[in-house]
């Protein structure tokens, strides 16, 4: 290579550049961090051109100031001194009017500021500042200096042509990775709100907006996606049943069957053969092979209704189903293996059914794995007007009816209502009340009579000022179970009264507190 050589020293620009371009080039490329991986590349900068200290001004537009991002040869002291203004000193003009600027010897020179109080001779020899702009597509975006050695014998300019390729290669790749950073927020982000959208989306069949039902949403939704089994647990008509179609419906298993079996419903000499199927000539009248529900669902999910109230015989069958999914037909020796999603449900309070020995403890960690309890429909009663509503339309759909509202004082009346048997109660007085609306609107004397007493309400003074006493104490501690979710002890500081005192009276009003758990 014959190039004409205009470096001090024994070396020519050309093999040595290449060798430090490509291998900064390859410290950027591999850079995850490149605020991190910048001074170590100004340390080869330094070391390269003979120099004292290196540093990268980067310009922010917002303020219009820069700052010190990398460097090297200076203290962080002196890095957190390195602040300009546009048209400040050395590096604010650099950056003003895009142009590199040389000080031959900055000691001499009024133009050098020195902000960051660095030494303005070494050893006694002047020193040289050389600062180059850093452009993307011909915009500035901050500067790169270098501090040498002053030689009268040296041309900066081919140091200034080094400094504005590496300046040049380092915003590029900055721009690069703070592109590849945003591209990757971006696309958490979003899938973060597809995830929230997915946690909270509402379920078609069921209705109700409350805080206690969406949060009931966000787990169906989790849990639905997952093959963990999932006990139901709530109050007789309260949707236990939907919430199973629910979770079935958007599962991954939504393709395959969804078998329903209420347990409370078969007859114990029956249950076996139901749930397992059996074979030709098992017993007397079994002239054929028939399948049982748990082969039926499989590949699906099989609802097991009011578990609470299976025959202890059959809870030991189907601890081994449950835990393995295999099972013989009743007279049969063939295991069958199935692969089936439980979801159980049950209105009994199943602690209390292990302690009476009426509900085996083993089978109930079997399907106890991710309970989720449904609040009555007192506990909610905002939801009221919106069931409301959908039970009219509904039956203005199934009858041909046309209507169109209800009167306050009715819906007031549902409001207050304690509602004992849930949301199949609610549906079934909206059934009667349309049946009773002559004007199309139900008012409140459409609605039955059982609501139009204060009993319903428990607004009556019947029994004294005790009583009624009682019952608002009894309707403030069950307020406070709403609000905690159950817990206790919360729901007595919020009470203001002692946990002990709590307890006492929860015993005394025979208070289910484990029925206020979502
Ligand atoms: N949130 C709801 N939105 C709309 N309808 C509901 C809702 N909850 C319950 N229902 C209706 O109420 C009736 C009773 O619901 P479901 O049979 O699911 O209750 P359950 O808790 O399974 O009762 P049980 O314990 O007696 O079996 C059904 O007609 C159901 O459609």
């Amino acid at each position: 290579m014959s190039l004409k050589c205009n470096k001090a020293g024994d070396e020519c620009y050309g093999f040595s550049e290449m060798s430090l371009l490509f291998d900064i080039s390859q410290r950027l490329l591999n850079s995850n961090e490149l605020k991190k991986d910048l001074s170590p590349i100004l340390s080869c900068l330094v070391k390269h051109l003979n120099a004292e200290r290196s540093f990268i001004t980067i310009f922010n537009r917002h303020t219009n100031r820069m700052m010190i991002e990398a460097a090297y040869g200076l203290s962080v002291s002196q890095q957190a001194r390195g602040k300009y203004d546009l048209g400040e000193g050395i590096i604010g003009k650099v950056v003003e009017l895009a142009r590199p600027v040389v000080i031959s010897e900055i000691s001499k020179s009024k133009l050098f500021i020195n902000k960051i109080k660095t030494e303005l001779t070494k050893d006694g020899q002047e020193l040289t500042f050389i600062c180059v702009p850093l452009l993307l597509d011909n915009v500035v975006t901050g500067a790169l200096s270098v501090v040498r050695i002053y030689n009268s014998n040296i041309s900066v300019n081919e140091d200034i042509q080094l400094l504005s390729i590496v300046g040049s290669m380092i915003a590029k790749t900055a721009r690069y990775k703070q592109g590849k950073v945003e591209e990757l927020e971006a696309l958490r982000e979003h899938n973060r709100e597809l995830q929230s959208q997915l946690d909270s989306r509402k379920p078609h069949n069921i209705i109700g907006n409350s805080g206690k039902m969406c949060d009931l949403y966000a787990l169906v939704n989790r849990v639905a996606q997952t093959n963990s089994t999932v006990l139901l647990r709530g109050e007789s008509g309260i949707g236990k049943e939907l919430f199973a179609e629910e979770i079935h419906n958007k599962s991954k298993q939504k393709d395959h069957k969804l078998i329903k079996v209420n347990c409370s419903a078969l007859p114990e000499s029956l249950i076996e053969s139901e749930l397992f199927g059996h074979e030709k000539g098992a017993y007397t009248g079994a002239d054929q092979m028939r399948k049982g529900r748990f082969e039926l669902a499989d590949g699906g999910t099989l609802f097991l209704d009011e578990i609470g109230d299976l025959p202890l015989s059959t809870q030991v069958k189907l601890l081994r189903v449950l835990q393995e999914r295999e099972f013989e037909r009743v007279g049969g020796s063939k295991t069958i293996k199935v692969n089936v999603r439980i979801v159980a449900a049950t209105n009994r309070n199943l602690e209390e059914l292990i302690e009476k020995g009426d509900f085996r403890e083993d089978f109930y960690y079997r399907i106890n794995v991710f309970p989720i309890f449904i609040p009555p429909l007192r506990h909610r009663r905002d939801d009221i007007p919106i069931l409301v509503d959908h039970f009219i339309d509904k039956f203005n759909r199934k009858n041909n009816f046309q209507i169109k509202r209800i009167t306050t004082s009715a819906l007031n009346m549902l409001m207050v209502h304690r509602w004992p048997g849930n949301i199949r109660e609610l549906e079934n007085v909206i059934e009667r009340s349309c049946i009773m609306a002559k004007d199309n609107v139900v008012h409140s004397y459409d609605l039955p009579p059982t609501l139009q007493t204060a009993d319903s309400t428990n607004s009556t003074m019947e029994g004294g000022m005790m009583v009624v006493v009682e019952q608002l104490e009894k309707q403030l501690i069950r307020d406070a179970l709403t609000t905690t979710s159950g817990n206790v002890t919360k729901a007595a500081e919020l009470l203001c009264v002692t946990e002990r005192m709590l307890g006492t009276r929860v015993k005394k009003y025979e208070i289910e507190t484990w029925r206020f758990k979502v």
